[in-house]
């Protein structure tokens, strides 16, 4: 399986989602493996993305909820940001630890470094060289920063996850996951925020009637959504940042969260060196997910590919490498259908062929939409707003789903099974849920005839 005359079977650059959740049960196979990390251990989901975002978004929801029920529950609730994040530092700080816990059990050598490759099968590691029969590159994505004079007065998600008290005036640019879901928490904990959209919509691959009620609710909480603005300089005045706009003038603030993207690590890692393709979405792979040199793997966000850069979609190709290194597949990678969630408030999730799509191509596609009242079980919480669509193909099968409400994301989980394995209508009958719970109600959907 392995050449021999190596110091390792796999070297890993970077030890994200892209690298463990494969890495691990690889080594527990008894599999000679280096894993070499620049930063923290566990890379950017549980240091610095879905992790700690989502501990410090729980309040939020509580909140929500609390309003759709007022006149039951009554009474101010205020919610606290520096006791939150202190909360969520107590949550994950421990779990770089306990990943690298579970690699050195395995026998697995981490390695602190910024790795760079030298040839094919050899690393440099702090000017130490290491061989490697397979490497596998899973150095993840940055912030981008705006090309812009004052570009470094801009903060990025890292610094707003470690923000220790919540500025009374943020902007924030960009349209995207992070804009949205950092603007409904600095929202809701009392900031004052300007959203800034680059064109007229946010949340392009989101059924766009969906995101237009996002922003319209964020409207009314106060955010000031302006559209089509290009920022064109940030300049610091005392405690403020004054933002320079092409065509709507200027207007101070007290902090700028520049969410305008991620980009690939692929500079300084060797890759032109060893003659690695890679473009500006990332390093070219082939459906074995091999580089153009051939012992040389790309897993996770690195990769350039069409699907969402997410957890989910790193620990199924970590998972794929670990099974085709252990010589128990020689197929190429069979992603399935891959379902991608916003956390804003209520939450919009999906998968599959898309609405707006399945909208716009009436020939191929029967939309089906429902709204949260056509289900008793969901006005039990007295939700304001919040629709739904399932997505059927002309051979009548379920091909996609939709959701926009605070229970999107386990929707879309109890129906994706149904999607991804074209469950029959006799199947789906079999399927017994707990009653009363979301699950059932999302099954009662596509039960029906
Ligand atoms: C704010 C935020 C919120 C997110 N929320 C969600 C969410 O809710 N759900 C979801 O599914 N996804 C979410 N994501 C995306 C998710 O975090 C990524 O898809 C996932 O972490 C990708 O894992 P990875 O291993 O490919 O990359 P990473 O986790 O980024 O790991 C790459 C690692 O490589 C290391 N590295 C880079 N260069 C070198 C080098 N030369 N030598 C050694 N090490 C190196 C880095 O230090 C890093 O630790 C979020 C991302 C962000 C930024
Ligand atoms: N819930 C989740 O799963 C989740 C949450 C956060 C992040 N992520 C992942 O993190 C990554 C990055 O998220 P993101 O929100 O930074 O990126 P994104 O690609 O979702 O959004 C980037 C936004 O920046 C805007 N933009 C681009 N150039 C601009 C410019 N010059 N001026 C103003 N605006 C500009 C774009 O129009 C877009 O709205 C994605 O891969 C995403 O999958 C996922």
């Amino acid at each position: 399986m392995f050449t021999q005359n190596y110091d390792y079977d796999v070297l890993y650059i970077g030890s994200g989602h892209g690298t463990f959740d494969g890495a691990i049960p690889l080594a527990a196979k008894g599999v000679k493996i280096a894993v070499v990390e620049a930063e923290r251990i566990g890379g950017t989901c549980p240091n610095w993305g879905c992790n700690a975002k989502i501990i410090l978004d729980n309040p939020v929801a509580l909140k929500r909820h609390m309003e759709d029920v007022h006149g039951i529950v009554n009474g101010s609730v205020t919610i606290d940001w520096p006791a939150n994040m202190a909360h969520k530092e107590e949550i994950i700080d421990g779990l770089p630890q306990a990943i690298e816990g579970m690699m050195t059990s395995n026998k697995i050598d981490v390695l602190f470094a910024r790795a760079k490759l030298v040839d094919a099968h050899t690393v440099d590691v702090n000017g130490e060289l290491k061989t490697a029969d397979k490497i596998v590159i899973s150095t993840g994505l940055r912030s981008n920063h705006l090309t812009i004079p004052g570009t470094e007065f801009a903060h990025d998600s890292r610094d707003f996850l470690a923000l220790e008290t919540m500025p009374k005036h943020i902007t924030i640019i960009g349209g995207g996951y992070i804009a949205l879901e950092f603007a409904t928490m600095a929202n809701e904990f009392g900031a004052q925020v300007n959203l800034l959209l680059h064109g007229d919509q946010a949340l392009r691959a989101f059924p766009q009637a969906y995101v237009e009620q996002i922003l319209a609710d964020l409207a009314q909480r106060g955010v000031n959504i302006k559209r089509n603005v290009e920022i064109t300089a940030l300049e610091q005045s005392s405690d403020e940042v004054i933002v320079h706009t092409a065509a709507d003038g200027e207007f101070t603030t007290d902090w700028v969260l520049d969410a305008t993207g991620r980009i690939p690590n692929v500079e300084n890692i060797g890759l032109e060196a060893v003659g690695v393709d890679y473009n500006q979405n990332g390093i070219v792979v082939d459906e074995y997910l091999r580089t153009s040199v051939p012992n040389i793997y790309a897993s996770g966000d690195i990769i350039d590919k069409k699907i969402p850069k997410l957890t989910p979609t790193a620990v199924f190709e970590s998972t794929y490498l670990m099974h085709t290194f252990a010589g128990d597949t020689t197929d190429p990678i069979n992603y399935p259908v891959i379902p991608t969630v916003v956390f804003t408030s209520p939450r919009i999730a999906q998968v599959g062929v898309s609405l707006d799509y399945a909208l716009a191509n009436p020939d191929k596609y029967t939309v089906q939409k429902h709204d949260m009242k056509s289900d008793w079980f969901r006005q039990v919480g007295k939700p304001k707003f919040g629709e739904g669509a399932l997505i059927y193909n002309q051979a009548g099968q379920l091909v996609g789903a939709t959701e926009l409400s605070e229970d999107a994301a386990e929707v879309i989980n109890t129906l994706l099974p149904a999607i991804e394995f074209k469950f029959t209508a006799e199947q789906l009958e079999r399927l017994v849920y707990l009653f009363p719970s979301i699950g059932f109600s999302a099954h009662a959907l596509i039960k029906k005839p």
